[in-house]
């Protein structure tokens, strides 16, 4: 991870999770070229106590839940870069709750030009009135300096809450925050709702479509788990970001919770069982991979894709007796997402000497040309299991 001071206001905190190990050839160069402020940028707001720091210390720190019953409130804006792939890169500020954006002193034409997700968390638990009102209030000012900015409202600490309430609260809170805007003439935001708790894995989820919604290249990445899942006999695949557990793509069945869960679980004993027998740095590595066999005869079964990403599958155990087929299809997977990691290198390289218009289409391969990034192949030849 890198931290950086560009700001004087700002509190840089230097937490050195072990995430510095490199990413082959990519991880270097994609560094110096994208430059810290080329990453998206997401904010986390929303009012004091209602959870923000938490859920950046538990996703993206390791900070186990009931840590974060100690965090201190936060006063200055924390800035934290997110280096994790090529595909999981970028800024996380969070916010304090007392901060008042709508001072003229605060700058909000540079916090919300380069914003590409404002995640606005409001406490389910609390009476909300008062940020609902501050939701308002932020999402008019930012739409109008950034009308690109996607709107994220996490219901948050909805743990220990009856289903029926959880619904009941994101029924009001939806249609309350939508007549809100509607009001200050703004129907036309897209907001996307969120039932979050940092006690189970629906912050995890939550999170993962929000960095989904950066990542330019997801439905090419979706498109080749697609391609992947049926032509190998799998049920459900998701591209993992190892270190914080957010999925950056899967197949377009439909995801549900358990499932995810599951393959959560399976990151988590990959990466403690291989940390007991090899040392840290190897932890996980360009051949790792497992099986478990649960007792409803499906499994579960993950690959490393690089040294960040894993691919984890679910599927009938039956399915699995031609392992040969799934393996092959898997290494044009691997190969097929290398050739999109090089073309976003190598894009990154040609807006960096800003030659954009003639060297676009070049570094496209043929599938892709014409923007029609749904319609690309595999490279190499899936075969049908
Ligand atoms: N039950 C429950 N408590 C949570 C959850 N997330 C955060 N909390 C608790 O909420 C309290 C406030 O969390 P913080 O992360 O400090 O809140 P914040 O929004 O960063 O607060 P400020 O820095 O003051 O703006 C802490 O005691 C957390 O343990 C959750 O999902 N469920």
């Amino acid at each position: 991870m890198s931290y950086q001071d560009e700001e004087e206001q700002m509190d840089y905190h230097t937490d050195s999770f072990p995430k510095d190990f490199g990413y082959g050839h990519f991880d270097h160069e994609t560094d110096s070229q994208s430059g810290t402020e080329s990453k998206p940028r997401i904010l986390l707001m929303g009012l004091r106590r209602s959870g923000k720091s938490s859920i950046q210390k538990v996703v993206f720190h390791k900070m186990s839940p009931n840590e974060t019953l100690f965090l201190e409130s936060t006063s200055k804006i924390v800035k934290d870069d997110i280096n994790n792939s090529s595909f999981v890169q970028f800024q996380i500020w969070d916010f304090p709750g007392q901060i008042d954006f709508i001072d003229p002193t605060f700058d909000s034409d540079m916090i919300f030009g380069g914003c590409g997700a404002l995640v606005f968390v409001i406490d389910a638990k609390d009476d909300y009135n008062d940020a609902l009102t501050k939701f308002k209030n932020t999402v008019t000012k930012a739409y109008k300096i950034n009308p690109r900015i996607k709107f994220e409202v996490f219901i948050h600490k909805v743990d220990g809450i009856s289903d029926d309430s959880k619904m009941e609260s994101q029924r009001d809170i939806h249609q309350r925050a939508t007549d809100d805007l509607a009001d200050a003439g703004l129907n036309q935001i897209h907001l996307s709702f969120h039932l979050t708790s940092i006690y189970d894995h629906s912050i995890f989820e939550a999170f993962s479509k929000v960095v989904q919604k950066l990542i330019p290249q997801l439905p090419t990445l979706e498109n080749l788990l697609n391609i992947l899942i049926s032509n190998s006999g799998i049920e459900k695949a998701f591209l993992f970001d190892v270190v914080s557990k957010i999925y950056i793509a899967t197949d377009c069945t439909p995801v549900d919770m358990q499932s995810y869960e599951l393959c959560c679980d399976m990151i988590d004993v990959v990466i403690d069982l291989s940390s007991i027998y090899s040392s840290e740095e190897t932890a996980f590595d360009n051949q790792s991979s497992s099986l478990i066999k649960l007792n409803n005869s499906t499994i579960l079964y993950l690959r490393e894709v690089n040294k960040f990403l894993a691919l984890v599958c679910i599927l009938r155990e039956d399915n699995f007796s031609r392992q040969g087929i799934i393996d092959y299809n898997f290494l044009c997977f691997r190969e097929a997402i290398s050739q999109v990691f090089e073309l976003r290198l190598k894009n990154q390289k040609s807006e960096t000497l800003e030659q954009h218009d003639e060297d676009d289409d070049a570094f496209k391969p043929t599938s892709m040309r014409n923007g029609g990034s749904m319609t690309i192949d595999s490279p190499g030849t899936s075969v049908n299991a």
